[in-house]
Protein backbone atom coordinates (compact mmCIF):
# COMPACT_ATOMS: atom_id res chain seq x y z
CA UNK A 1 0.00 0.00 0.00
CA UNK A 2 1.09 3.21 -0.62
CA UNK A 3 0.12 6.21 1.62
CA UNK A 4 0.56 9.84 0.85
CA UNK A 5 -0.75 12.18 3.48
CA UNK A 6 -0.42 16.32 2.73
CA UNK A 7 2.83 15.91 0.69
CA UNK A 8 3.95 19.31 -0.56
CA UNK A 9 7.33 19.36 -2.38
CA UNK A 10 8.42 23.07 -2.63
CA UNK A 11 11.37 24.16 -5.42
CA UNK A 12 13.73 26.89 -4.87
CA UNK A 13 15.56 28.06 -8.03
CA UNK A 14 17.34 31.53 -7.71
CA UNK A 15 15.71 32.87 -5.08
CA UNK A 16 12.26 32.06 -6.46
CA UNK A 17 10.26 29.13 -4.68
CA UNK A 18 7.47 27.24 -6.71
CA UNK A 19 5.34 24.91 -4.81
CA UNK A 20 5.16 22.01 -7.51
CA UNK A 21 2.99 19.17 -5.18
CA UNK A 22 0.94 21.07 -2.66
CA UNK A 23 -0.90 19.09 0.22
CA UNK A 24 -1.39 15.54 -1.40
CA UNK A 25 -3.61 13.05 0.34
CA UNK A 26 -3.44 9.94 -1.63
CA UNK A 27 -4.01 6.18 -1.14
CA UNK A 28 -3.37 3.26 -3.21
CA UNK A 29 -4.35 0.11 -1.53
CA UNK A 30 -2.15 -3.28 -2.28
CA UNK A 31 -2.59 -4.87 -5.88
CA UNK A 32 -4.15 -2.43 -7.18
CA UNK A 33 -3.06 -0.17 -10.29
CA UNK A 34 -3.54 3.50 -9.62
CA UNK A 35 -2.97 6.08 -12.52
CA UNK A 36 -1.92 9.52 -12.26
CA UNK A 37 -3.13 11.71 -15.70
CA UNK A 38 -2.77 15.78 -15.84
CA UNK A 39 -1.09 18.06 -18.51
CA UNK A 40 2.33 18.57 -18.68
CA UNK A 41 4.22 20.16 -16.00
CA UNK A 42 0.88 19.31 -13.55
CA UNK A 43 3.85 17.79 -11.00
CA UNK A 44 3.62 14.06 -11.75
CA UNK A 45 7.15 12.95 -11.76
CA UNK A 46 7.96 14.92 -8.96
CA UNK A 47 5.14 12.88 -7.22
CA UNK A 48 6.54 9.48 -8.43
CA UNK A 49 10.16 10.55 -7.54
CA UNK A 50 9.08 12.67 -3.99
CA UNK A 51 7.78 8.24 -3.44
CA UNK A 52 11.20 6.87 -3.72
CA UNK A 53 12.81 9.46 -1.90
CA UNK A 54 15.06 10.86 -4.84
CA UNK A 55 13.12 13.94 -4.25
CA UNK A 56 12.90 14.40 -0.48
CA UNK A 57 9.37 16.21 0.44
CA UNK A 58 9.15 19.90 1.86
CA UNK A 59 6.73 18.26 4.12
CA UNK A 60 3.78 15.66 4.66
CA UNK A 61 4.42 11.38 4.95
CA UNK A 62 5.14 9.20 2.06
CA UNK A 63 3.97 5.80 3.67
CA UNK A 64 5.14 2.14 1.80
CA UNK A 65 4.30 -0.70 2.73
CA UNK A 66 3.63 0.07 6.58
CA UNK A 67 6.99 1.88 6.71
CA UNK A 68 7.02 5.92 6.98
CA UNK A 69 9.77 6.34 4.36
CA UNK A 70 10.06 10.30 5.06
CA UNK A 71 12.53 10.25 7.75
CA UNK A 72 14.29 7.76 7.15
CA UNK A 73 18.23 7.72 7.45
CA UNK A 74 20.13 7.29 3.65
CA UNK A 75 21.10 3.87 4.72
CA UNK A 76 17.59 2.48 5.86
CA UNK A 77 16.54 4.40 2.94
CA UNK A 78 18.39 2.63 0.50
CA UNK A 79 17.63 -0.52 1.67
CA UNK A 80 13.39 0.91 2.07
CA UNK A 81 13.67 1.70 -1.89
CA UNK A 82 14.39 -1.88 -3.03
CA UNK A 83 10.65 -2.64 -2.11
CA UNK A 84 10.15 0.26 -5.12
CA UNK A 85 10.65 -1.06 -8.58
CA UNK A 86 10.57 2.10 -11.49
CA UNK A 87 9.77 1.36 -15.14
CA UNK A 88 10.19 4.48 -17.15
CA UNK A 89 10.06 5.26 -20.90
CA UNK A 90 11.31 2.50 -22.79
CA UNK A 91 14.06 4.44 -23.94
CA UNK A 92 15.67 4.63 -20.71
CA UNK A 93 17.27 1.06 -20.95
CA UNK A 94 21.17 1.47 -21.66
CA UNK A 95 21.89 1.05 -24.73
CA UNK A 96 25.52 -0.74 -24.18
CA UNK A 97 24.26 -2.98 -22.18
CA UNK A 98 22.34 -6.34 -23.86
CA UNK A 99 18.99 -7.24 -22.36
CA UNK A 100 20.19 -9.35 -20.09
CA UNK A 101 22.86 -7.06 -18.65
CA UNK A 102 20.41 -4.22 -18.26
CA UNK A 103 18.21 -6.52 -15.80
CA UNK A 104 21.32 -7.31 -14.31
CA UNK A 105 21.87 -3.99 -13.26
CA UNK A 106 20.38 -3.87 -10.00
CA UNK A 107 21.21 -7.35 -8.98
CA UNK A 108 24.91 -6.04 -9.27
CA UNK A 109 25.28 -2.88 -7.56
CA UNK A 110 23.80 -4.58 -4.52
CA UNK A 111 26.64 -7.15 -5.04
CA UNK A 112 24.40 -10.07 -6.23
CA UNK A 113 26.62 -13.41 -6.68
CA UNK A 114 27.36 -13.86 -10.94
CA UNK A 115 25.55 -17.46 -10.42
CA UNK A 116 22.40 -16.17 -8.76
CA UNK A 117 22.74 -12.88 -10.90
CA UNK A 118 22.44 -15.39 -14.00
CA UNK A 119 19.38 -17.44 -12.36
CA UNK A 120 17.24 -14.51 -11.78
CA UNK A 121 17.84 -12.97 -15.21
CA UNK A 122 16.57 -15.53 -17.08
CA UNK A 123 13.54 -16.24 -14.99
CA UNK A 124 12.77 -12.34 -15.36
CA UNK A 125 13.41 -12.48 -18.69
CA UNK A 126 11.33 -15.63 -19.12
CA UNK A 127 8.74 -13.70 -17.12
CA UNK A 128 8.53 -10.71 -19.95
CA UNK A 129 8.41 -13.17 -23.02
CA UNK A 130 12.27 -12.27 -23.70
CA UNK A 131 14.23 -15.37 -22.87
CA UNK A 132 14.94 -15.25 -26.69
CA UNK A 133 16.75 -11.92 -27.15
CA UNK A 134 18.81 -11.98 -24.08
CA UNK A 135 21.89 -11.12 -25.74
CA UNK A 136 20.64 -8.29 -27.90
CA UNK A 137 21.14 -5.09 -27.57
CA UNK A 138 18.59 -1.99 -27.40
CA UNK A 139 18.77 -1.60 -30.77
CA UNK A 140 18.16 -4.91 -31.57
CA UNK A 141 14.90 -4.78 -29.83
CA UNK A 142 11.33 -2.90 -30.73
CA UNK A 143 10.32 -0.36 -28.65
CA UNK A 144 7.71 -3.27 -27.20
CA UNK A 145 10.71 -5.29 -26.39
CA UNK A 146 12.84 -2.75 -24.91
CA UNK A 147 10.18 -1.48 -22.12
CA UNK A 148 10.00 -5.73 -21.80
CA UNK A 149 13.43 -5.34 -20.31
CA UNK A 150 12.63 -2.25 -18.67
CA UNK A 151 9.92 -4.05 -16.74
CA UNK A 152 12.12 -6.98 -16.35
CA UNK A 153 14.57 -4.35 -14.59
CA UNK A 154 12.43 -2.81 -12.04
CA UNK A 155 11.11 -6.27 -11.12
CA UNK A 156 14.81 -7.30 -10.22
CA UNK A 157 14.85 -6.74 -6.40
CA UNK A 158 11.30 -8.87 -6.29
CA UNK A 159 9.20 -4.74 -4.96
CA UNK A 160 5.64 -5.02 -4.49
CA UNK A 161 5.67 -1.12 -5.41
CA UNK A 162 5.89 -0.74 -8.97
CA UNK A 163 6.57 3.38 -10.73
CA UNK A 164 5.33 3.66 -13.98
CA UNK A 165 6.47 6.89 -15.53
CA UNK A 166 5.16 7.32 -18.68
CA UNK A 167 5.82 3.44 -19.62
CA UNK A 168 3.88 3.34 -22.73
CA UNK A 169 5.21 6.93 -24.32
CA UNK A 170 6.38 6.69 -27.63
CA UNK A 171 4.55 3.36 -28.23
CA UNK A 172 1.82 2.18 -30.97
CA UNK A 173 -1.60 1.32 -29.68
CA UNK A 174 -0.81 -2.18 -29.92
CA UNK A 175 2.05 -2.56 -28.29
CA UNK A 176 1.05 -0.48 -25.90
CA UNK A 177 -2.11 -2.65 -25.27
CA UNK A 178 0.50 -5.95 -24.91
CA UNK A 179 2.40 -4.34 -22.49
CA UNK A 180 -0.95 -3.10 -20.65
CA UNK A 181 -1.92 -6.51 -20.51
CA UNK A 182 1.77 -7.79 -19.33
CA UNK A 183 1.42 -5.47 -16.20
CA UNK A 184 -1.72 -6.36 -16.01
CA UNK A 185 -0.80 -10.28 -15.44
CA UNK A 186 2.76 -9.06 -13.12
CA UNK A 187 0.05 -7.14 -10.81
CA UNK A 188 -2.09 -9.87 -10.18
CA UNK A 189 1.07 -12.47 -9.96
CA UNK A 190 3.19 -10.67 -8.07
CA UNK A 191 0.36 -8.86 -6.02
CA UNK A 192 2.01 -5.65 -7.18
CA UNK A 193 0.99 -1.90 -6.37
CA UNK A 194 1.57 0.03 -9.18
CA UNK A 195 1.28 3.57 -9.44
CA UNK A 196 1.07 4.99 -13.14
CA UNK A 197 1.86 8.26 -14.82
CA UNK A 198 0.29 8.65 -17.92
CA UNK A 199 -1.15 10.80 -20.55
CA UNK A 200 -2.44 7.41 -22.07
CA UNK A 201 -6.47 7.18 -21.50
CA UNK A 202 -6.20 3.83 -23.16
CA UNK A 203 -3.89 2.69 -20.46
CA UNK A 204 -5.85 4.72 -17.75
CA UNK A 205 -8.86 2.40 -18.85
CA UNK A 206 -7.30 -1.36 -19.26
CA UNK A 207 -5.22 -1.44 -16.32
CA UNK A 208 -6.45 1.15 -13.73
CA UNK A 209 -8.73 0.47 -10.80
CA UNK A 210 -8.78 4.41 -9.42
CA UNK A 211 -7.40 7.41 -11.03
CA UNK A 212 -6.53 11.01 -9.98
CA UNK A 213 -5.97 14.12 -11.88
CA UNK A 214 -3.32 16.76 -10.64
CA UNK A 215 -3.44 20.13 -11.94
CA UNK A 216 -0.65 22.78 -10.64
CA UNK A 217 0.18 20.52 -8.13
CA UNK A 218 -2.99 19.84 -6.70
CA UNK A 219 -5.62 16.70 -7.35
CA UNK A 220 -8.36 18.50 -8.47
CA UNK A 221 -10.46 14.76 -9.12
CA UNK A 222 -9.38 11.54 -7.90
CA UNK A 223 -11.93 7.90 -8.04
CA UNK A 224 -12.99 4.86 -8.80
CA UNK A 225 -12.37 4.12 -12.67
CA UNK A 226 -15.76 3.14 -13.68
CA UNK A 227 -17.64 5.81 -10.54
CA UNK A 228 -15.90 8.41 -12.80
CA UNK A 229 -16.76 7.19 -16.64
CA UNK A 230 -20.33 7.03 -14.82
CA UNK A 231 -20.46 10.43 -13.35
CA UNK A 232 -22.14 12.64 -15.67
CA UNK A 233 -20.81 15.41 -14.25
CA UNK A 234 -17.23 14.24 -13.55
CA UNK A 235 -14.52 15.95 -16.06
CA UNK A 236 -12.05 13.46 -15.82
CA UNK A 237 -14.75 10.71 -16.55
CA UNK A 238 -15.10 12.76 -19.83
CA UNK A 239 -11.48 13.14 -20.51
CA UNK A 240 -11.33 9.22 -20.00
CA UNK A 241 -13.97 8.63 -22.35
CA UNK A 242 -12.20 6.43 -25.71
CA UNK A 243 -12.15 9.19 -28.48
CA UNK A 244 -13.92 9.40 -31.57
CA UNK A 245 -13.62 11.28 -34.55
CA UNK A 246 -16.18 14.06 -35.35
CA UNK A 247 -16.60 13.77 -39.27
CA UNK A 248 -17.22 17.19 -41.15
CA UNK A 249 -20.89 18.79 -40.96
CA UNK A 250 -23.28 18.34 -43.59
CA UNK A 251 -26.17 20.78 -44.59
CA UNK A 252 -29.01 19.92 -43.55
CA UNK A 253 -27.67 17.56 -41.35
CA UNK A 254 -27.42 17.51 -37.55
CA UNK A 255 -24.54 16.02 -35.75
CA UNK A 256 -24.65 14.36 -32.16
CA UNK A 257 -22.31 13.14 -30.18
CA UNK A 258 -23.92 10.51 -27.76
CA UNK A 259 -22.03 9.26 -24.96
CA UNK A 260 -22.12 5.72 -23.54
CA UNK A 261 -21.70 6.07 -19.32
CA UNK A 262 -24.36 3.93 -18.00
CA UNK A 263 -24.44 0.37 -17.73
CA UNK A 264 -28.18 0.03 -18.50
CA UNK A 265 -27.85 2.49 -21.51
CA UNK A 266 -29.90 0.44 -24.32
CA UNK A 267 -27.59 -1.20 -27.00
CA UNK A 268 -30.31 -0.73 -29.78
CA UNK A 269 -30.84 2.62 -29.49
CA UNK A 270 -30.03 3.87 -33.27
CA UNK A 271 -33.13 1.91 -34.13
CA UNK A 272 -35.07 3.31 -31.60
CA UNK A 273 -34.40 6.76 -32.57
CA UNK A 274 -34.84 6.34 -36.22
CA UNK A 275 -38.31 5.08 -35.25
CA UNK A 276 -39.12 7.69 -32.76
CA UNK A 277 -37.92 10.31 -35.03
CA UNK A 278 -38.94 8.68 -37.96
CA UNK A 279 -35.67 9.71 -40.05
CA UNK A 280 -33.00 7.59 -40.79
CA UNK A 281 -30.03 7.73 -38.14
CA UNK A 282 -26.60 7.44 -39.51
CA UNK A 283 -23.95 5.91 -37.42
CA UNK A 284 -20.81 8.23 -38.24
CA UNK A 285 -18.23 6.60 -36.33
CA UNK A 286 -17.62 4.92 -32.61
CA UNK A 287 -15.44 4.02 -30.34
CA UNK A 288 -16.85 1.66 -27.18
CA UNK A 289 -14.92 -0.22 -24.54
CA UNK A 290 -16.23 -2.51 -21.86
CA UNK A 291 -13.95 -1.01 -18.45
CA UNK A 292 -15.06 -3.44 -15.66
CA UNK A 293 -17.92 -4.97 -17.16
CA UNK A 294 -19.47 -1.78 -18.49
CA UNK A 295 -19.86 -0.03 -22.29
CA UNK A 296 -18.05 3.13 -21.81
CA UNK A 297 -17.54 4.82 -25.18
CA UNK A 298 -19.13 7.86 -27.19
CA UNK A 299 -20.37 7.28 -31.14
CA UNK A 300 -21.13 10.58 -33.41
CA UNK A 301 -24.82 9.93 -35.38
CA UNK A 302 -26.10 12.18 -38.27
CA UNK A 303 -29.58 12.61 -38.47
CA UNK A 304 -31.58 15.28 -41.24
CA UNK A 305 -32.24 18.89 -39.52
CA UNK A 306 -35.82 19.21 -38.44
CA UNK A 307 -37.25 21.59 -36.29
CA UNK A 308 -38.69 20.47 -32.67
CA UNK A 309 -36.56 16.76 -32.19
CA UNK A 310 -35.77 16.47 -28.83
CA UNK A 311 -32.73 13.67 -29.66
CA UNK A 312 -31.05 14.48 -25.92
CA UNK A 313 -34.41 14.08 -24.30
CA UNK A 314 -35.04 10.91 -26.07
CA UNK A 315 -31.76 9.19 -25.50
CA UNK A 316 -31.43 10.32 -21.63
CA UNK A 317 -34.58 8.11 -21.17
CA UNK A 318 -32.64 5.51 -22.79
CA UNK A 319 -29.49 5.61 -20.35
CA UNK A 320 -27.25 7.73 -23.14
CA UNK A 321 -26.17 11.60 -23.37
CA UNK A 322 -26.18 13.34 -26.35
CA UNK A 323 -25.11 16.98 -27.11
CA UNK A 324 -25.22 18.52 -30.70
CA UNK A 325 -21.58 18.68 -32.14
CA UNK A 326 -22.35 22.28 -33.05
CA UNK A 327 -22.86 23.53 -29.54
CA UNK A 328 -19.70 24.71 -29.21
CA UNK A 329 -19.84 25.07 -24.82
CA UNK A 330 -21.22 21.14 -24.51
CA UNK A 331 -18.50 20.06 -26.90
CA UNK A 332 -15.81 22.17 -24.80
CA UNK A 333 -16.62 20.00 -21.79
CA UNK A 334 -15.96 16.88 -23.67
CA UNK A 335 -12.70 17.63 -24.89
CA UNK A 336 -11.21 18.49 -21.57
CA UNK A 337 -7.76 17.46 -21.25
CA UNK A 338 -7.11 14.80 -19.11
N1 LIG B 1 14.69 19.88 -9.70
C1 LIG B 1 13.84 20.85 -10.01
N2 LIG B 1 14.09 22.15 -9.73
C2 LIG B 1 13.23 23.13 -10.01
N3 LIG B 1 12.02 22.92 -10.60
C3 LIG B 1 11.69 21.66 -10.93
C4 LIG B 1 12.57 20.55 -10.66
N4 LIG B 1 11.97 19.41 -11.09
C5 LIG B 1 10.78 19.78 -11.61
N5 LIG B 1 10.61 21.12 -11.52
C6 LIG B 1 9.43 21.89 -11.96
O1 LIG B 1 8.29 21.29 -11.39
C7 LIG B 1 7.19 21.37 -12.28
C8 LIG B 1 6.56 19.99 -12.44
O2 LIG B 1 7.46 19.15 -13.13
P1 LIG B 1 7.15 17.63 -13.38
O3 LIG B 1 8.26 17.08 -14.21
O4 LIG B 1 6.86 16.96 -12.10
O5 LIG B 1 5.80 17.74 -14.23
P2 LIG B 1 5.03 16.62 -15.07
O6 LIG B 1 3.60 16.74 -14.70
O7 LIG B 1 5.69 15.29 -14.86
O8 LIG B 1 5.25 17.12 -16.56
P3 LIG B 1 5.40 16.27 -17.94
O9 LIG B 1 4.06 15.64 -18.19
O10 LIG B 1 5.74 17.33 -18.94
O11 LIG B 1 6.50 15.27 -17.73
C9 LIG B 1 7.71 21.97 -13.55
O12 LIG B 1 7.37 23.33 -13.59
C10 LIG B 1 9.21 21.78 -13.45
O13 LIG B 1 9.89 22.79 -14.14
Amino acid sequence: MIVLDQLTKTFTHHGQSATVLNSIDLEVDTGTVFAVVGPSGAGKTTLARCINLLEQPTSGRVVVGGQELTGLKESQLRSARRRIGTVFQASSVLSRRTAAGNVALPLECLGVTPAETKARVSELLDRVGLSHRSDHYPHQLSGGQRQRVGIARALALRPSVLLADEATSGLDPETTASIVDLLDELRRDLDLTILAITHDMSFVRNLADSVARLDHGKIVEQGDIVDLLTDPVSELGRGLLPSVDVPAGQPDRQLWRVLYRDAHAARDWIERLSRAIRVPVELQSAAVEVVNGVQIGQAVVSVAARNGLDIAGLLSEWGLEAIEVSDANSEKKVEVAA
